[in-house]
């Protein structure tokens, strides 16, 4: 199963090419992360938000314009000692627009330091877990 969100495409979204601009899929992927975590992880502040962002990639699909309906999905692809890999898909109706993934580091901001992924995220993340 996914985490599901739609996603509105904005008129400031857009560059001078009229499609959405590149630099913006990075936002769409934090609007997902940030809905899938709080829905996950029950917190109440975002400060709360237990993990840190270490790498992001973006595949860009087909072009996406003003208008269009846009569905996220966020999955979770891997989990480690310390990290884990967040999948990322947006479609418009039945077609996949942009694939995306991020490894994210579970981190003390308190210490500022990376620590282990604990057991209750690894129960908590399994219904959305894809290999
Ligand atoms: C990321 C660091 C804390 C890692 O430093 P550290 O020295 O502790 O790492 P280790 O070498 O011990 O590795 C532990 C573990 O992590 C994996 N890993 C380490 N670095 C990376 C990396 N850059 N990319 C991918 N993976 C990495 C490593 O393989 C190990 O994995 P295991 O599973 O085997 O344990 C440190 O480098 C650091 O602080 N970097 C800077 C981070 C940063 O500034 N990021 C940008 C700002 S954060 C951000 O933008 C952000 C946006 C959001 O939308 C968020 C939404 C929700 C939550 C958080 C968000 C967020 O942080």
């Amino acid at each position: 199963m996914s985490f599901q969100y739609p996603l509105e495409v904005r008129f400031r979204d857009l560059d001078g090419l009229g499609h959405v601009n590149n630099a913006v899929y990075l936002t769409y992927f934090e609007t997902l992360r940030l809905h899938f975590a709080l829905e996950l992880l029950g917190v109440a502040h975002l400060a709360e938000v237990p993990f840190i962002l270490g790498e992001i990639s973006v595949r860009f699909l087909k072009p996406v314009f003003f208008g269009d309906q846009l569905q996220g999905s966020v999955d979770v692809s891997r989990i480690g000692h310390k990290s884990f890999t967040m999948i990322y898909t947006i479609k418009r109706g039945n077609e996949i627009v942009t694939q995306g993934s991020t490894e994210l580091i579970w981190f003390d901001y308190k210490t500022q330091r990376s620590v282990p992924i604990p057991d209750s995220f690894r129960q908590q993340v399994a219904s959305y877990q894809r290999p």
